[in-house]
């Protein structure tokens, strides 16, 4: 008889797992479930969207209940799961009718991702308290934005959605503050130098910054009027929380093992403590080959690759995931940033024996005389080991292949020492004889 697999959530890792399942050509039974009335909504699309960087919101989909269905899962939209009863293997779930029905399964891949943090603090239920991660809310903040006499806009959480949308609103004519209780934006992605040149970037556009503030209350009479930190208060018509995500692991609470974030506990083939149960994406933990241990990185990357690793070992094809880096990029008004790894605080933290090398110069070689642009390249290694634990890279130049290169170095565990003088090709029009990469490399001290 045809196995049962449930799919819980159909966005990113969801839909991974389900055309890895429908695509297997084996004889299995799929049925998904989402509370949601979409999927694979792309939320790196947002802002773009929002500052009118495209014209719609229509290619931020890559598939559909339609195209599932087509390849013969049954698809539930609008449908919440709302308890698994894991010993009977039966997941409950509310219908658009408001009705509640039981499925029964053999596997079950949860897949229901996670949500923005809330802060318990006065006033966030006024109106123009804005979240951001569903298409509906996109679709909310654009609707908001018809009214002219929406001017100010402060957003709380100068990581990576807080820092795009701070350029999204400012295209908009909007006048901006960004606050974080950090010192610098971005700075879970990259050290001092590089968040300096993200700020210079953002206040030479009008971005207000403010940071080493953490938000106390929202004030307002119905709507927002005021965002007030232990430091000032910001005439606010809107305010924007981007503090990060939470996983969304009600469903496993009491029975599945979780990390200190809540994020179930998965092991390399994505299976919880319970047999034939599996998580994948943003509701779930990684391996991160930078750190050697277990953590928690939300991104749409490790949702996709996680989805197809769970989808994969619950047909019963025993397959590994290699572990992740967090590797991760960034382009405000055309200044790219990009990073992998660890940076060299975060390796600090964490107690390794962490140096670095920097270097600056062109991309091309010099005599180029235009499409020719500066890259900064940072890379951090442990002096014990030689291993390269992180690498960041800046440029108005399109530096993304590089920190690929480096992704892959920090899982592999290459030394900083196999860096400076592997085989790097030399063309003008790509590079220097002297590339910044091997001459950043051949700055690290020699083991002692
Ligand atoms: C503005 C923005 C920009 C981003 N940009 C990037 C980027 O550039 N690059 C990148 O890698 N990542 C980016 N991300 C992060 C990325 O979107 C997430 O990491 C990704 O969505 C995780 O996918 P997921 O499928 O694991 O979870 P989710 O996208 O959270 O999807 C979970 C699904 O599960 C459903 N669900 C939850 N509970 C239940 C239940 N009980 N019953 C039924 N259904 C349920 C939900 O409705 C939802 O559809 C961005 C996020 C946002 C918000
Ligand atoms: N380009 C990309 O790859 C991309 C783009 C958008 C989102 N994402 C991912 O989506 C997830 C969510 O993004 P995000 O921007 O919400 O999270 P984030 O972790 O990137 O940034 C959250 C920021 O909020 C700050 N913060 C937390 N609590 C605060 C408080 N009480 N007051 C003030 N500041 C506070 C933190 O210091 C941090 O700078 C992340 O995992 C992110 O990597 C990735």
């Amino acid at each position: 008889m045809a196995q049962n697999i449930i799919v819980v959530g159909a966005n990113h890792a969801g839909t991974a797992a389900l055309n890895t399942i429908l695509d297997s050509g084996k004889d299995i039974n799929v049925t998904a479930f989402d509370a949601n009335s979409n999927i694979s909504f792309l939320g790196c699309g947002m802002a773009l969207w929002i500052g009118g960087q495209i014209s719609g919101p229509e290619g931020l989909f890559y598939s559909s209940r339609q195209a599932l269905e087509a390849k013969g899962a049954h698809v539930h939209m609008n449908t919440k799961v709302s308890s698994i009863d894991f010993e009977r293997k039966t997941i409950r779930a509310k219908c658009t009718t408001g009705d509640y029905y039981e499925q029964a399964f053999d596997k079950l891949i949860l897949a229901t991702g996670s949500m923005p943090v809330s802060l318990p603090i006065e006033g966030i239920d006024l109106h123009n308290v804005q979240f951001v991660k569903l298409y509906q809310n996109a679709e909310d903040v654009i609707h908001k934005l018809k009214n002219k006499n929406l001017k100010k806009i402060t957003i709380i959480g100068a990581g990576y959605i807080g820092v795009e949308l701070a350029e999204a609103f400012c295209r908009c004519g909007r006048e901006v503050t960004l606050i974080d209780s950090a010192s610098a934006c971005l700075s879970s992605y990259y050290d001092e130098p590089f968040s300096r040149k993200m700020e210079e970037n953002l206040e030479r556009h009008g971005i207000r910054l403010a940071f080493r503030e953490t938000v106390q209350r929202l004030e307002g009479h119905e709507t927002i009027q005021k965002v007030i930190t232990e430091k000032a208060s910001y005439d606010t018509d809107m305010a924007v929380f981007c503090a990060g995500f939470r996983p969304s692991t009600k469903l496993g609470d009491g029975v599945l093992e979780k990390f200190d974030n809540g994020a179930y506990l998965v092991s390399r083939r994505q299976e919880t403590s319970i047999p034939d149960v599996y998580a994948a994406g943003d509701c779930a933990t990684v391996y991160n080959n930078a750190s050697q241990r277990t953590d928690y990185i939300a991104l749409a990357s490790n949702a996709v690759r996680s989805g197809i690793i769970a989808a994969q070992n619950a047909l019963g094809v025993p397959v590994d995931s290699p572990g992740v880096q967090g590797s991760n990029g960034i382009s405000i008004w055309n200044l790219k940033m990009v990073s992998t790894g660890l940076s060299l605080k975060k390796a600090i933290r964490l107690g390794y024996d962490a140096a670095y090398v920097d270097y600056e110069d062109y991309q091309k070689a010099g005599f180029l005389e235009t499409d020719n642009q500066k890259v900064m390249i940072h890379i951090i290694y442990d002096k014990s080991s030689r291993r390269i634990l992180g690498a960041q890279l800046c440029s108005e130049y399109d530096i993304s292949m590089a920190i690929h290169m480096f992704s892959l170095a920090v899982q592999e565990q290459v030394s900083i020492d196999t860096l400076k003088l592997f085989d790097m090709f030399f063309l003008p029009h790509f590079n220097q004889p002297y590339n910044y990469i091997t001459m950043a490399a051949l700055q690290a001290e020699t083991r002692p």
